[in-house]
């Protein structure tokens, strides 16, 4: 990674946003903005941050906020930090299942993060005493409300930790700028059957605002 030039965290929401500066606690090196909820605000909103702001400007872009934790990998409460960012829903159903963009032949579904980095925040948050998975974070369009699709979802993908709606956003457009990407995700409710009365939204304000701090460390 350069050592050029600002890092941009896109929240999908204001209180996202606002738990993300508590953490960073007026860092320069750093930009933060709202870009809207789902993968389409997502993109458009980073494609014209990047855009307006022209080559240089930024050297590296993080999506960041709250998300569902899949069974098993990623409690309520914990992060998660994406090894790679995947439009879960991008595809078409056929009698054979699910196909994603990558097995239609048009495109891809997955785009991969700056390694090297997501393993050092995972290992900062862990050192903090951050309960956080390293782990592929899901983009969906629709959060999950059934343990039926909860089950397909980690049938299909391989160790999914956890599921949101801007991630795969925010990384097509960083990707069209040829900056590298991260995904910091903080559990706010399990995926799997819609329980709108247990999203703990405080709670996961509150990693994300801890982790944000962390964040700041291993930065150089
Ligand atoms: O309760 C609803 O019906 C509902 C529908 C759409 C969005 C919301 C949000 O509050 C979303 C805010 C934000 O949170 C992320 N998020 C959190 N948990 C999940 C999840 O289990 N699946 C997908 N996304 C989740 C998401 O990135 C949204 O931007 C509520």
């Amino acid at each position: 990674m350069s050592e050029n030039g600002k890092i941009l965290v896109m929240t999908a929401v204001a209180v996202e946003r606002d738990a993300v500066l508590r953490g960073l606690q007026g860092d320069s090196r750093f930009e933060v903005m709202e870009a809207g909820v789902g993968p389409v605000e997502a993109a458009v909103s980073t494609a014209t941050v990047l855009a307006l702001a022209g080559p240089g400007a930024y050297r590296l872009v993080i999506s960041a906020g709250i998300a569902g934790g899949f069974k098993e990998r990623a409690l309520v409460g914990s992060l998660v930090v994406s090894n790679t960012i995947i439009a879960a829903d991008l595809g078409a159903e056929t009698p054979e299942g699910f196909h994603s963009v990558d097995k239609l032949g048009f495109g891809s579904a997955v785009i991969e993060v700056d390694v090297a980095l997501a393993e050092r925040l995972t290992s900062a948050l862990q050192a903090a005493g951050l309960q956080t998975t390293l782990g592929p974070v899901l983009t969906l369009s629709t959060v999950t409300g059934s343990a039926e699709t909860a089950a397909a979802l980690t049938e299909r993908i391989s160790g999914a930790a956890a599921e949101a709606m801007e991630g795969f956003g925010v990384a097509a457009a960083a990707r069209r700028a040829g900056l590298p990407v991260l995904e910091l995700r903080a559990i706010s409710n399990p995926v799997g059957p819609r329980d709108r009365s247990a999203w703990r939204i405080k709670d996961a304000l509150q990693s994300l605002e801890a982790a944000s701090s962390v964040l700041r460390e291993v930065i150089e």
